[in-house]
């Protein structure tokens, strides 16, 4: 049997940022050893690593979130159960850099108001002496204001990728110890005590933090309890059927919708370079023709044909980006933020069942001051359970809204991007055109190829 020493650790671990700082190679670069040559958009990934530090083993689970231009939800993943935050950016995009400073809200709005294990990174620094927007100074500066840890990475490099698991884990093991005596501190050797690193702080600031932190685990730990059990089949939960089938159907739609956001972006992708080569083949002709004065007008000919050919597919391009958008608002602001609401129903339902079986265990086994622990318990119960039901109603009318609103936005989109792509594959210039003219009235500005009206 493993000594308790020897006990292999789970430690849950996050990564958050904006899209392409490089979550994805980081992972796969400390997981798997590797930096991956292509480029793919992540949805979310789960991956585990066994992983010794300061000699204790660690088996880390590590789920790496689909980058978002805007978090509006945040995750569901990351909201239950982390122990650390990996927050990304590169120091080449400074839109990325700012971002982690609305995701960091979000952390800590999720989890509460206390302070969370958390590593700022600021990933691409091989890229530093041709591309660097964001100093070392300006990172560093952001992740002290948070108390957070601080380093640059290049996950092509293989530059301090491990260091920001080391840290993290160091972060995480000095935010469990919520007390400062020789036993604990000597679980992590090589760490100040926790007294000599607060002797400049304020105590009551302290130790009001370390109450909120106890509060926020022990209620944590009972949730946490709560759904293992449920799931063991341990325990009974409140079920609402009907309710929970529209829910689950809703994640499915926003699956899909998602699904439908990655195949148009790629395929917008796809269109922009097609067009964009169409028209290099059209300016090759129109240069020869300037040398080439007996084929001049065959060249001519050919570069004008290509370069309509090419207008086409901006054409189609900018209806497939108009179209992208509309879609991209209804699966991350739409759907999501009913999403939000059934999170924080589920949620809701969780504490209403901790509170509950509290309640039942109270009564059937009496103990010193039972009456007064009942009651209590009691008045609790029913505060979460007034909350899970507001919850649910909520959840109700958005949902009656979300259905009349997604269904007639999604309707005129379709049938827009339906008329550009018949006209584009048609080869009808002219119906083409009017489709983007008709986007121009909806505020989209026009490409130089197309005349004003
Ligand atoms: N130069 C350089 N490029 C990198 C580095 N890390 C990642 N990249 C590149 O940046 C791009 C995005 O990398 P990913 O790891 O997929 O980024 P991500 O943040 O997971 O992206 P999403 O899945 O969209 O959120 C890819 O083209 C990588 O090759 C790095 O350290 N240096």
């Amino acid at each position: 049997m493993n000594s308790p020493d020897r006990a292999i650790l789970t430690r849950k671990i996050a990564l958050m940022g904006y899209p392409c700082v490089g979550k994805s190679s980081i992972t796969l670069r400390f997981v798997q050893g590797y930096f991956p040559d292509s480029y793919d958009t992540t949805i979310e990934d789960m991956h585990s690593k066994n992983y010794k530090y300061e000699g204790r083993d660690y088996n880390l689970k590590i789920t790496d979130t689909a980058g978002q231009q805007e978090y509006s939800v945040f995750p569901r993943s990351c909201s239950v159960d982390i122990h650390g935050f990996i927050l990304v950016y590169a120091i080449d995009d400074r839109k990325s850099f700012e971002m982690i400073q609305s995701i960091y809200d979000k952390v800590v709005e999720c989890v509460g108001d206390v302070r969370v294990p958390m590593i700022v990174v600021g990933n691409k620094v091989d890229l530093q002496h041709s591309c660097r927007v964001i100093s070392r100074d300006e990172g560093a500066k952001l992740a002290k204001s948070w108390n957070a840890a601080f380093i640059e990475t290049s996950a092509k490099d293989n530059t301090a990728v491990n260091q920001i698991f080391d840290r993290l884990l160091k972060e995480i093991e000095v935010s469990m110890m919520t007390d400062d005596s020789p036993e604990v501190v000597s679980r992590v050797p090589g760490l100040p005590r926790v007294a000599e690193a607060v002797s400049n702080v304020d105590f009551a600031q302290v130790a009001g933090k370390v109450e909120s932190i106890k509060k926020w685990t022990i209620g944590t730990f009972k949730n946490s309890r709560q759904q293992l059990l449920e799931h063991m089949g341990k325990i009974d939960k409140t079920v609402d059927p009907e309710f929970e089938e529209k829910c689950d159907s809703l994640k499915e739609i926003h699956q899909r919708y998602g699904a439908v956001v990655l195949a148009s972006r790629q395929f917008s992708q796809v269109l922009s370079q097609m067009a964009a080569a169409e028209k290099k083949f059209s300016e090759s002709f129109f240069q020869l023709s300037v040398k080439e004065d007996q084929l001049k007008a065959q060249c001519n000919a050919t570069a004008e044909v290509m370069k309509q050919v090419g207008e086409q597919a901006s054409s189609l391009d900018i209806c497939l980006r108009y179209f992208i958008s509309s879609m991209e608002t209804i699966y991350s602001q739409t759907i999501a933020d009913t999403l939000e609401t059934i999170y924080s129903t589920e949620a809701a339902r969780i504490e209403y069942d901790v509170h509950r079986h509290e309640l039942a265990n109270l009564q059937n086994s009496p103990t010193e001051n039972a009456s007064e622990k009942v009651s209590e318990a009691s008045e609790a119960c029913e505060t979460h359970r007034k909350k899970y039901e507001q919850y649910k109603e909520d959840v109700k009318v958005k949902l009656k809204l979300l259905e009349e609103n997604r269904i007639q936005v999604v309707s005129t989109q379709l049938e827009k991007i339906h008329a550009a792509l018949a006209a584009y594959y048609s080869g009808n210039a002219k119906l083409l055109e009017s489709s983007v003219r008709e986007l121009f009235a909806s505020g989209v500005s026009p490409p130089s190829f197309i005349p004003n009206m």
